[in-house]
């Protein structure tokens, strides 16, 4: 059966060529649309989906010479309603110059769920048998398409999850071991291990330095996704413009120097753990992307039309108030809502002192050997020098001042004056104001200090103070001083 101006088979062997390899609907649609073109005077191809349990069609839709590949979402039509439920295809003429034909061949027999429709020009036609045979190989066509694009698509998840394992297994060499002691910290714990196994969204608060991201990672490990990527992503280390794409990822060409497709945090964590630290740093406009991104575990890429369903845990972080955020208008509220589902505050490491013996221990330890240097003993004046300074930096600067310590000792003693004199952070006692709690800590510190760790009695620090001890030692906890690295046998 020849149909005038084209040779049947050949067509159909020229759709198999061109159409059986298409990683995307949108190839596949655009390399059909080639081929029908060459035969038939094609106006455009639409293949459509009906949504399911709905008079809904996604359709994918394409004209020939370079037009452009749309993808919509429209009503059916009363013509394409009825070719899917009996399965056949249906012509529709429109009569008068310039006049088309519209075939729907619906796809995969009756009742169908997709189809193709043809919109011809003047002069074309289609017998309704090769139209149906023609469907046929269409329908074909599209499961192997939707094979290939499962395919590339695990490969490519597995290509990624390699990759991030991998980076993970790097940086997990490197990963410090948490040191917890205070009571404070070991509910912070208690609340991490607690809320592991689920995939609840944690937010945790605390100033810079205090371990939040190693809580996080203890976090992930815990939970059934700790065998698969946690991706962190610093929200407030980029400009306002590359956070979303290094959230959501771009398309080659979405922007000047895309020049390759760019996978975001969000698809690199699939199946794992996504870790935004600074979230309260995000810009309004990406807020409300990420939102979304929430609410539905589904984005576009930047400069992209598909979309991406992906299925992460996040755990957030900040160092920031957000409720006041919130209150000012620098923080969405709806955002906040959906992030503190169950948030946790890490305590600033002044208030925990009492941790300072075993972080020291643990930290220039950890430090001397990553320096291939002897771990120099920590005297326990070192540790009453320690406690005396105020932390601002919290974790990491007490790390730093360590690790200057060690290098300036030469590993042979810890040359903590001389660390502690090059600390960048203004000392407190330097700045023009100094916060009360700050004044009233180096005091008692002082007093902790002269008096060897004692509080009662004559040449107790209470004494020294001229402070009744009960008021003394509320005031120490409340600061979280501890006695302990003061007292001297
Ligand atoms: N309890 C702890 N035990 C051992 N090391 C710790 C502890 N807390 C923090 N650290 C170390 O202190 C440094 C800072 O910790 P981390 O990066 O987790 O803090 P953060 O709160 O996420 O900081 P930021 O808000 O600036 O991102 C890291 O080197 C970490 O290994």
């Amino acid at each position: 059966m020849a149909e005038a101006g084209f040779e049947p088979v050949e067509l159909l062997a020229a759709l198999v060529a061109a159409a059986s390899e298409a990683h995307t609907r949108r190839t596949w649609a655009r390399r059909v649309v080639e081929v029908l073109a060459r035969a038939l005077p094609l106006v455009r191809l639409e293949l459509g989906e009906r949504a399911e349990g709905t008079d809904e069609v996604e359709v994918v839709s394409g004209a020939p010479d370079g037009g452009a590949i749309a993808t919509t979402r429209r009503r059916l039509q009363e013509r394409e309603i009825a070719a899917l439920r009996s399965g056949r295809v249906d012509e529709a003429e429109r009569r008068g110059p310039g006049g088309r034909s519209r075939l729907v061949v619906p796809l995969g027999g009756a009742p169908a769920a997709m189809f193709v429709a043809l919109t011809l020009g003047p002069g074309g036609h289609l017998d309704p048998r090769f139209a149906a045979t023609l469907g046929e190989v269409l329908f074909h066509l599209l499961r192997g398409q939707e094979v290939t694009q499962r395919v590339a698509e695990l490969s490519r998840r597995a290509h990624v999850e390699n990759r991030e394992l991998r980076e993970q297994a790097r940086h997990g060499e490197r990963e410090r071991p948490l040191v917890v002691r205070s009571a404070a910290m070991q509910e912070v714990l208690r609340r991490i291990d607690a809320v592991a196994p689920f995939d609840t969204t944690v937010l945790l608060a605390g100033e810079s330095g205090t371990g939040k991201e190693l809580l996080a990672q203890r976090l992930h490990r815990l939970s059934a996704r700790g065998h698969r990527p946690m991706v962190a992503i610093n929200c407030g280390a980029l400009p306002a413009n590359l956070v979303e794409s290094a959230l959501f990822g771009h398309e080659a060409g979405a922007f000047t120097g895309a020049t390759r497709r760019h996978l975001g945090v969000f698809e690199r964590a699939d199946r794992g753990t996504l870790f935004l630290d600074e979230v309260g740093e995000l810009p309004l406009e990406v807020q409300v992307k990420l939102l979304r991104a929430l609410q539905s575990q589904e984005f576009e890429r930047v400069g992209g039309e598909e979309r991406v369903r992906v299925d992460v845990r996040v755990i957030a972080a900040t160092h920031r108030e957000l409720e006041p955020m919130v209150a000012a208008g620098a923080f969405r509220r709806d955002l906040f809502f959906r992030l503190c589902v169950f948030p946790i505050r890490v305590p600033p490491l002044r208030e925990r002192t009492g941790e300072l013996p075993a972080l020291t221990a643990a930290l220039v330890a950890d430090i001397a050997a990553r320096l291939k240097l002897p771990a120099p003993p920590v005297p326990p004046a070192a540790l009453v020098r320690l406690a005396r300074h105020d932390w601002p930096g919290n974790v990491r600067e007490l790390a730093n001042v360590l690790e200057a310590a060690i290098i300036l000792g030469r590993g042979a003693t810890l040359a903590l004056d001389a660390a502690l004199a090059v600390d960048p952070t203004p000392a407190p006692a330097a700045a023009p104001v100094e916060r009360l709690d700050a004044a009233i800590r180096r005091c008692i510190t002082a007093a902790l200090q002269a008096c060897d760790g004692r509080i009662y009695g004559p040449g107790g620090a209470a004494q020294a103070l001229g402070l009744k001890p009960g008021t003394l030692q509320s005031k120490m906890r409340k600061l979280g001083i501890d006695r302990e690295p003061f007292v001297r046998e």
